[in-house]
């Protein structure tokens, strides 16, 4: 489903409410709301509103445990880091147990072993379906979402929950949640605005199948919801905006 909000604060707000609904279903029905966050810096202020009322006194943060789609593999105090930018905006603010926060980045290990790592606390913590409660995405301007970006060899993974590997354009490495994982979630949403994806954007939802090009078409969960949280600006180009 396709939601084009007037301006970023309505999408803010309906990305925070979106937060809040997802953690109530998830810990009444089990107890614990799993959810992935993105990086990127499209969702910095809808981070940084969930940390304020009213949206912060909904959230039972002690249920909560938090993710990542993906990171750049550079030190947890890196202005690069994805979890930084969340830590700033949003988990320093709530009361979520430390434990419960599982940083896609350690000290002293090589990439392609703490995705491997990463990949067994998956399975022990989310079991065999390895379905998220909730999974927030960007997508680039290129039409990448997580780490999946154009051309990569990760695209294709068929097995793997999680991937690391060495993305020459940008000199360093990345780690990401891979497309068969993603597609398990119960529910994804895509945060997204600005005139620099409305053409990305249409060739994502609108486009032939150009996934090698476009991996955000990859995106297409088996039992669960893609949301498209977007503003009128990106929705720019898209023909059909029912
Ligand atoms: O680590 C990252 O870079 C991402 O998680 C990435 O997939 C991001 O979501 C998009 O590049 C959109 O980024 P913006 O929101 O900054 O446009």
């Amino acid at each position: 489903m396709i939601e084009i909000f007037k301006n970023t604060e309505e999408q803010n707000i309906a990305a925070a409410e979106q937060f809040v609904q997802s953690a109530k279903e998830a810990i009444a029905a089990k107890g614990i709301f799993n959810v992935a966050l993105t990086g990127g810096s499209s969702p910095e202020k809808f981070y940084k509103l969930l940390a304020e009322s009213p949206y912060r006194e909904q959230v039972e943060w002690e249920k909560v445990a938090i993710y990542w789609g993906d990171e750049r593999w550079v030190p947890l105090d890196d202005d690069k880091s994805n979890a930084k930018m969340a830590e700033r905006t949003l988990l320093s603010h709530v009361p979520i147990p430390k434990e419960q926060i599982y940083f896609m980045y350690k000290d002293g290990v090589e990439p392609e072993t703490y995705a491997l790592d990463y990949e067994h606390l998956l399975k022990k913590n989310l079991g065999p379906e390895g379905s998220f409660d909730l999974i927030f995405l960007g997508m680039g301007d290129d039409g990448h979402t997580a780490s999946l970006f154009p051309g990569e060899a990760v695209l294709g993974e068929e097995i793997q929950w999680v991937d690391a590997y060495f993305l020459i354009p940008q000199d360093m490495y990345r780690i990401t949640l891979t497309a068969p994982l993603i597609n398990k979630a119960k529910k994804i949403v895509f945060v997204l605005y600005g005139e620099k994806k409305a053409h990305a954007l249409q060739q994502v939802l609108e486009g032939p199948d150009q996934h090698t090009k476009y991996p955000s078409q990859l995106i297409k969960p088996t039992n669960g919801e893609v949301l498209w949280f977007i503003d009128e600006a990106a929705a720019a180009n898209l023909t059909n905006k029912a």
